[in-house]
């Protein structure tokens, strides 16, 4: 893989300004950002002007009456990509990922038998995905009879991988998850969990960095606070070290619960997403579940009130979540066993499936061995 030598000048041309910074073929990671000199905290290292951006706005006029109300800002776009085969766009399409990258990292484009073995969090968030892009397709294909399924779904990945979050005035007539924005360039970022930042004014956006690079030193963008499941199933990668990380633990302390205490917990909001993280021994939510199996009614009001800290359960609270981690060790070794004979798919996604259950692993034992040295 190479960098078309084109490209730059295509950038150029459309008024993209980069200070300090290049685009550069980085091993395991496509193509990425490089400082190619010394980059100082707080310098403007990218900017992209409105007029090349791509967003809800610029997508012709009879693809978008043809498209909505039915079919989201992110479908429109991807259905746009599809069809453009424009000199414009055949340029950008050259630092682009191919359909196989893309299959190598993104789950929604795995075998079911690999996507059955994502964890919960993965899994939740991919059931969402693959609903609406089952929805949005059946309507982009019968509006565009020549498009084909394999195609649209490419780009709605694509899209999905390469969008940014549209902060302009004017997308507030949007919902939150619709204000979407596609740059070129800007999207050859790669994430870390301490990154430059995306910041809009009235001339475009520019990304600004975070700290100092030194020449040839990568610079990320941070795309947001996420967890390695999120980035599993939104991205298709995951990170080494990720302070945002998090592991679900629904799977373990849902079926602790009966059906008056799952209500109970539902009536306020408490039912679900229980996590363990770096910070904490299982978050607020958790404790709050556990709580509901080993304190009295009033104790429970108390410390769901933060009326008292709950000091008095906590044991009871641990030995509760001890023993919840433990379970979920046994489902994390069959879960493994599963991944290593799952004969469906490519090397790189079971790998890459690997590591993330092993990195939960990690987690998962580290909180036992503090619960028990306690
Ligand atoms: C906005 S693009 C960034 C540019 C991309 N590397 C490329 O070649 O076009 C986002 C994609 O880059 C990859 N990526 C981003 N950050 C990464 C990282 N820290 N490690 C590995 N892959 C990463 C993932 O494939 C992700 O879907």
């Amino acid at each position: 893989m190479s960098i078309d030598e084109a490209f730059l000048p295509w950038t150029d041309a459309k008024g993209v300004k980069m200070k300090g910074v290049e685009p550069r073929v980085l091993p395991g990671r496509g193509i990425g950002v490089v400082a190619t000199r010394n980059v100082r905290a707080n310098d403007v290292i990218l900017s992209v002007p409105t007029r090349s951006l791509r967003t809800i706005d610029t997508v012709p006029k009879a693809i978008a009456k043809a498209l909505q109300p039915g079919v989201s800002v992110h479908g429109v776009l991807a259905a746009e990509m599809a069809l453009d085969e424009s000199e414009d766009f055949a340029m950008w399409r050259t630092v682009l990922p191919t359909r196989e990258d893309l299959e190598a990292g993104m789950p929604m484009m795995w075998p079911k038998e690999l996507q059955d073995l994502l964890p919960g969090r993965a899994k939740g968030i991919l059931e969402r995905q693959t609903a609406t892009f089952r929805r949005e397709c059946d309507l982009v294909l019968k509006a565009f009879t020549d498009l084909k399924r394999e195609d649209y779904l490419y780009f709605w990945v694509l899209v999905n991988t390469r969008t940014f979050y549209n902060s302009m005035p004017k997308m507030k007539a949007y919902p939150q998850a619709e204000r979407l924005v596609c740059m070129p360039a800007a999207d050859l970022f790669n994430h870390a969990d301490q990154g430059c930042q995306l910041s809009y004014t009235a001339m475009g956006y520019n990304i600004v960095a975070d700290r100092v690079y030194r020449e040839g030193e990568e610079v990320y963008l941070s795309y947001g606070p996420h967890s390695n499941d999120f980035l599993l199933t939104e991205y298709g990668f995951i990170l080494d070290t990720n302070r945002w990380d998090e592991v679900h633990l629904d799977q373990v302390i849902l079926p602790l619960l009966n059906k008056t205490q799952r209500a109970d917990l539902k009536s306020v909001d408490f039912l679900g997403r229980y996590t363990l993280d770096d910070q904490t021994l299982g978050c607020h939510r958790t404790q709050v579940a556990l709580r509901l199996l080993c304190c009295t009614p009033g104790q429970w009001q108390r410390f769901f009130g933060a009326v008292d800290d709950g000091r008095y359960s906590q044991a009871d609270v641990d030995e509760l979540l001890l023993t919840a981690l433990k379970d979920f060790l046994d489902i994390i070794g069959t879960t493994l066993e599963k991944v290593d004979e799952a004969d469906v798919g490519l090397d790189s996604q079971r790998e890459l499936l690997r590591r993330r259950w092993q990195q939960i692993e990690t987690m998962v034992r580290k909180t036992i061995e503090q619960l028990e040295s306690q």
